[in-house]
């Protein structure tokens, strides 16, 4: 196998800040014909359910079968896969389950009021979703681990029907997802995956139930889909192709960073991993690293694209400097591999997950430390969180008047509703004041 050069950076470069913004981008062609195909699908699912379904499922799964209640697995088989499944698996799935419903109860939202003294009451309802949907993904690799980190949270959170949807493709159904389904309570489990999974749970086939908010991670297809059919559905964020940032100050042993940027490498081509040090000495020794280490990896293929097209090694003058090239990317998961996390950590605003010190390996975060590994991804950090038990919950506002309070604040709401020349609203409100009755 050839050596692969990543890119390498210098935050003191003149060009650095375009440099960046390239590194960060995606190839607008490629964005292009996804929105299209995307728009595509997701009309023909809306337009032709089911029938539209089997087609792509044909088309990109290479899963031919002649209805879409063939697709969905009954609690039976999910049950099976739990009981057969090798019996280390179905130990650590259900170790991983309880950490990962340990953390997120305590997410939990509650309802709260309070009374005004004139008798008044405010507060604020929680209540669960109706119907959620899970994407779980499956198109390069199967992922139990995000089928428990999708579903606890949404269980933890009360909501009366979990829907999950997953790619098999060429009918290749991976027990170890059916398993992890059984053991967080998943209700319906659909062998659908990509854009045509999100346009059926967000429009509603014959088959296949509409939800009201569709959460997950995905590829690009799946981000894009989910992109669209947000308004008709909610939805948790864009969580697309992962990505690590590491921040290390020299002093890891270089194997450990080179295999750490590898481990999100591995799951797409389309996957991003950056190492930031102020050492430029071991940039060059984790450069040497990734080439020792490339051939022994069994996605060697994936993880050399990954890494020749979206990889970068950037140089920087300190640790404060790491820190403000991160917060510019806003990168899912931030490795601080320092000798002092606590105190580096004060310097970071913007990251999905913040992994402290040598021995936290991001890989830890993704099966079984407890926090949920759907990340936002692509600079979302900035506006967004990890997914949590309040994706899965909503509130309402609680407004009870005395009357009183009606007296009171109407005279408040008759002032600004006229100053705003709208009559009706300032007479609703003027009805309720004492002694007024015209
Ligand atoms: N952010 C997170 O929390 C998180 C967690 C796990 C995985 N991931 C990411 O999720 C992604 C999983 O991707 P994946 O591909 O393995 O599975 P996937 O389930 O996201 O995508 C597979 C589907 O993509 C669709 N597809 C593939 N090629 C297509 C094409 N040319 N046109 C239209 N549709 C097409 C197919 O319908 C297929 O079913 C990876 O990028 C991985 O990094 C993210
Ligand atoms: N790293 C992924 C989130 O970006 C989650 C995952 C699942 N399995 C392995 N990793
Ligand atoms: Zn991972």
């Amino acid at each position: 196998m050839t050596d692969i050069n990543i890119k390498r950076l210098n935050a003191s470069q003149s060009d650095f800040d375009s440099a960046l913004e390239k590194l960060l981008a995606w190839d607008d062609s490629v964005d292009h014909q996804v929105n299209e195909s995307v728009r595509h699908i997701l009309h023909q699912v809306k337009t032709r359910g089911d029938a539209a379904v089997l087609e792509f499922t044909e088309k990109f799964d290479r899963l031919k079968v002649g209805s879409v209640a063939e697709l969905e697995m009954g609690q039976d088989r999910l049950q099976k896969a739990l009981e057969t499944i090798p019996r280390d698996q179905r130990v650590t799935l259900e170790k991983a389950a309880e950490r990962v419903r340990d953390y997120h109860e305590r997410q939990n939202q509650t309802s709260w009021q309070y009374e005004d003294e004139d008798g008044t009451v405010l507060g604020q309802k929680v209540t669960p979703l109706d119907r959620a949907g899970l994407y779980v993904p499956g198109g390069k690799a199967a992922y139990p681990s995000s089928v428990l980190m999708n579903a606890i949270p949404a269980k933890v959170a009360g909501v009366g029907e979990v829907i999950m949807v997953v790619p098999t493709p060429d009918g290749v159904v991976n027990d170890m997802v059916l398993a992890a389904a059984a053991i967080a309570g998943v209700d319906r489990v659909f062998c659908v995956g990509g854009a045509q999974a999100v346009g059926a749970l967000a429009y509603g086939t014959e088959t296949i139930p509409a939800v009201d908010k569709i959460v997950g991670p995905g590829n690009i297809f799946v981000a894009t889909a989910k992109r669209e059919v947000f308004g008709t559905v909610g939805i948790d964020m864009i969580a697309g192709p992962s990505e690590i940032l590491v921040i290390c100050d020299g002093k890891t042993d270089p194997d450990w960073i080179a295999m750490d940027l590898f481990s999100q490498a591995e799951h797409d081509e389309q996957a991003q991993s950056i190492l930031i040090s102020p050492d430029a000495a071991f940039l060059d020794a984790v450069q040497a690293s990734i080439n020792k280490l490339l051939p022994t990896m069994e996605r060697a293929g994936i993880i050399a694209t990954s890494m020749a097209d979206r990889a970068a090694l950037i140089h920087v003058a300190d640790l404060s400097e790491a820190a403000q090239v991160s917060n510019r990317i806003a990168p899912e998961h931030l490795e601080l591999s320092v000798e002092d996390p606590e105190s580096l950590v004060e310097e970071i605003r913007h990251a999905g997950a913040i992994f402290m010190g040598r021995y936290t390996a991001e890989a830890l975060g993704d099966y079984c430390a407890g926090p949920n590994h759907v990340l936002p991804t692509s600079g979302t950090a900035r506006f967004s969180s990890p997914l949590g038990v309040y994706d899965f919950q909503k509130r309402s506002s609680i407004i009870g008047f005395s009357a009183a309070g009606a007296d009171r604040m109407g005279r408040v709401a008759s002032v600004l509703a006229r100053g705003e020349g709208l009559t009706a609203h300032a007479r609703s409100a003027e009805y309720r004041i004492k002694g007024r009755s015209d």
